[in-house]
């Protein structure tokens, strides 16, 4: 076993590992890596990315720079008392810190990252004169939250009247967006973010920190634990940090290139989502990559994975233990994650290839694509089977669902992986897990699970941009009633089929198997579903 301890928070890596860890650390420190990164060094990195990259890092930063920022987010909610709803609209890195700081404090935050008519419903069924809603875009122009904010502020000056609903709005921006744009004209309070730290790089600066400290939770402690640990970066010796990413690292070099996270206690209870978006959106790209997969129920991991506990390990089975409060816990992975990067080589800051189905998915809400829905090579009671466009391979017909599950776990045999995209609610259908459950039982590879279209800014570069390894399981669903998006022709619902069908696309262009599993009815369709995987095992 090896160990780094500073600040509060502890790194030990356990087993076989530790050993590979400790002379890639070593190497490391002989890089000078530490001090590489903290001094911002352009000779860190290749020459193609260092340009771009250097400039991004004040992250670093953000514990100094976010000092004031809780009195701030304290100011704001002390003149909005009686609005107890907080509604955070953001995507990725937007919104998956800010949720696991409100899990953590046991805020009931209301997160929509997603454009499930259902899941939205639900929340715009919610009392007006209560909500609280924060905009959260550093583009100001991701389709989800930009859509999503039309519909809120509509719905809320509908309700409450235009001048009443300004105060019911909260924006957090990088200057110059057209968020701030429209945030200043309306008069919307608005907390602006370091253009220069990038989404999933921002868990302590606004995108974090401002929509649970509005409900309370304190922010002013996250900042303090990060500071804590800050000072270790720079050093050689006791610097936690360096010593995740070099286990990290030293597992995908022998080919152990896939996480599985488990989170232990409840302050780490929401930090797997946001640990996977930032492994995965950072490293996934130029075919390498390394794969969260997070609360597998496998008992034995494949033997391509490390088991990573996120807190305090109880029965010592793990090869890689993350024992910290929470805010240096973000410090730390982000920083691993750099180091992680620097070693593969692979800017840790661009994600390309969520682009492409962002530009798919345009293309099909513009009416181009019309004839990429094959007929369905299996039509049940509820769920409706479809393969690949333009496939080439796999069988021509399924007799039962069962066959379609058999199917994928083959393919994602020997050393691939199995991703689940539900592009549901995921408030109102959880049920679908059990699916994954069952999946998991049926197989020693990994299977992972991201609810449509959030996972998109996680796991979605990696499927397109990591390893070539990935068999795709797609879920979507009929919608029972639709959100109408106001200045815009699309509603919700076709937004989200056409961010479905815009990802279905760029994976079947690269030549992985995908399968579109469409409920023709929500409720009867995943009870089929769950049904034919209780049969199958
Ligand atoms: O804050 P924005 O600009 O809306 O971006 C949201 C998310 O989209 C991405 O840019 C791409 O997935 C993420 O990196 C980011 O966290």
């Amino acid at each position: 076993m090896i160990e780094a301890a500073v600040g509060g928070a502890r790194v030990s890596v356990h087993g076989p590992l530790a050993e590979d860890a400790e002379t890639l650390r070593d190497q490391l420190i002989d890089d000078r890596v530490p001090t590489g990164i903290t001094e911002r060094k352009l000779s860190m990195w290749p020459p193609s990315v260092a340009a771009d990259v250097v400039p991004r890092m004040t992250w670093l930063d953000l514990p100094t720079s976010s000092s004031d920022l809780p009195s701030v987010v304290h100011g704001l909610a002390a003149e909005r008392a009686e609005l107890d709803r907080v509604v955070l609209l953001g995507m990725g890195g937007s919104s998956l810190a800010a949720e696991v700081i409100a899990v953590a404090a046991e805020q009931p935050l209301r997160v929509l990252d997603t454009t499930d008519p259902h899941q939205v419903l639900a929340v715009m069924a919610e009392e007006p004169a209560r909500l609280l809603v924060v905009l959260a875009s550093k583009s100001g122009e991701t389709i989800e939250s930009e859509s999503l904010s039309r519909v809120f502020v509509d719905h809320l000056r509908l309700h409450l009247g235009e001048a009443a609903a300004t105060r019911h709005i909260v924006a957090i921006t990088d200057p110059g967006s057209h968020l701030h744009a429209t945030a200043m004209q309306a008069g919307y309070a608005c907390v602006l973010s370091d253009p220069m730290v990038g989404g999933r790089f921002s868990a302590l600066g606004p995108f974090g920190l401002v929509a649970p400290g509005l409900l309370g939770a304190d922010i002013a402690a996250v900042v303090r634990e990060a500071a804590a640990v800050r000072p270790s970066l720079a050093s050689d010796a006791d610097n936690p940090g360096l010593l995740l990413g070099a286990a990290l690292v030293a597992a995908a070099e022998r080919g152990r290139d896939k996480l599985l996270l488990y989170a232990e206690g409840a302050t780490a209870r929401g930090l797997p989502d946001w640990v996977e978006q930032l492994v995965s959106e950072s490293t996934g790209k130029d075919g390498r990559g390394i794969l969260p997969v997070i609360g597998s129920a496998q008992t034995a991991a494949p033997a391509d994975a490390v088991r990573v506990v996120l807190g305090v390990s109880p029965r010592g089975t793990a090869d890689i233990v993350v024992d910290a409060p929470l805010g240096a816990q973000f410090l730390l992975w982000e920083y691993a994650t750099t180091v992680a990067s620097h070693r593969l080589g692979v800017n840790p800051f661009d994600q390309p290839n969520v682009e492409e189905s962002k530009i798919n998915t345009r293309a099909v809400l513009a009416g181009e694509h019309a004839d990429s829905g094959e007929a369905p090579v299996l039509v049940t009671d509820a769920v409706e089977v479809h393969l690949n466009p333009g496939r080439t391979g796999g069988p021509a017909r399924f007799e039962r669902l069962e066959e379609v599950f058999q199917w994928l776990l083959t393919m994602s045999e020997p050393v691939g992986y199995l991703a689940v995209m539900a592009f549901l609610d995921r408030s109102g259908d959880q049920r679908v897990a059990q699916l994954v459950h069952r999946l998991r039982e049926r197989t020693s590879r990994p299977v992972t699970f991201g609810w449509g279209p959030r996972f998109l800014h996680s796991s979605g570069q990696l499927h397109k941009g990591g390893p070539p390894t990935g068999t795709f399981l797609q879920i979507t669903a009929a919608v029972a009633g639709d959100v109408r998006v106001p200045g815009r022709p699309f509603g919700l619902a076709e937004l989200q089929a056409a961010q479905a069908e815009g990802d279905r696309l760029a994976l079947a262009r690269r030549g992985r198997p995908v399968v579109r599993l469409h409920l023709r009815d929500r409720q009867a369709g995943i009870d089929e579903l769950i049904a034919a995987a209780r049969r199958w095992s």
